[in-house]
């Protein structure tokens, strides 16, 4: 295996606990009035896999194989955590990541954590802060959650770690996001339905089944 450590400067470094920004430019600030999430019904318990909620998303779907499959275990509360193995493919600059899949990933993880909260949401600002650069082979691990909501609002965060493979370290927080997303109805997709370009396998999920 290839051996690969990343310089590591007091100041740039990240950790579990206290989580800080110091050398992060984000003026995310969370809203007044933040509900606490409410969790509904459906979504599983804690360590309970979490099904894809579209087999041919980019993300997450399993008859998209150009896509990066994450997979999904229901975490602690609104949360979830997700895992991909970072392919050769995903490249950006020589031999790591390239920036907008690991924006892919936060996407599809923040995404994921409000279905503790809401059957089905959209994306509508998304914002990264790429703390270390990510090695190719190696499994990197997003840890997501809703911070709280606000009418359609969902607020949410997530962490990036790198758990096998090179440059792993589960200590070091590799990358982190925030994303606000707005819970929609099943007329949002309406409109765009003939542009799905497969057959998808049979809806799996709840999610899945109000939007198509
Ligand atoms: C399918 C199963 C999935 C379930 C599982 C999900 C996992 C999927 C993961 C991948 C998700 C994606 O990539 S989704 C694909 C990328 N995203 C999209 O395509 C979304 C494109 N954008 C849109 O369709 C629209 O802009 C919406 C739906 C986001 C919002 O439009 P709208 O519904 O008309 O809402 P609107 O009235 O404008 O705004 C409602 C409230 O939100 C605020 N708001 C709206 N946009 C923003 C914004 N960018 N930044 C700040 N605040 C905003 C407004 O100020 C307002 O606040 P207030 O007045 O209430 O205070």
């Amino acid at each position: 295996m290839v051996d690969i450590t990343f310089c590591r400067s007091e100041d740039r470094r990240l950790d579990r606990t206290g989580l800080h920004y110091r050398s992060m430019s984000s003026t995310w600030t969370l809203p007044d009035d933040l509900q606490a999430p409410t969790i509904v019904p459906e979504f599983p318990a804690s360590g309970e896999p979490l099904p894809r909620h579209w087999s041919l998303c980019f993300g997450c779907g399993d008859d998209q194989p150009s896509g990066i499959q994450m997979t999904f275990v229901v975490g602690d509360g609104a949360s979830v955590v997700g895992r991909f193995e970072v392919a050769r493919r995903y490249q950006g600059g020589p031999g790591v990541i390239h920036g907008g899949i690991l924006g892919t990933a936060f996407d599809e993880a923040q995404g994921m954590a409000c279905r503790s909260v809401a059957l089905a949401v959209v994306t509508a600002h998304l914002e990264i802060d790429f703390a270390r650069p990510i090695p190719l082979d190696s499994t990197l691990e997003i840890t997501a959650k809703v911070d709280g909501t606000v009418r359609r609002k969902v607020y949410t965060s997530a962490e990036a770690r790198i758990v096998a493979g090179p440059g792993a370290d589960p200590d070091v927080v590799v990358g982190t996001s925030r994303g606000l997303f707005l819970v929609i109805d099943q007329t949002h997709f309406e409109k765009v339905k003939s542009m799905v370009d497969a057959v998808p396998a049979a809806a799996g999920t709840a999610a899945e089944a109000s939007s198509f």
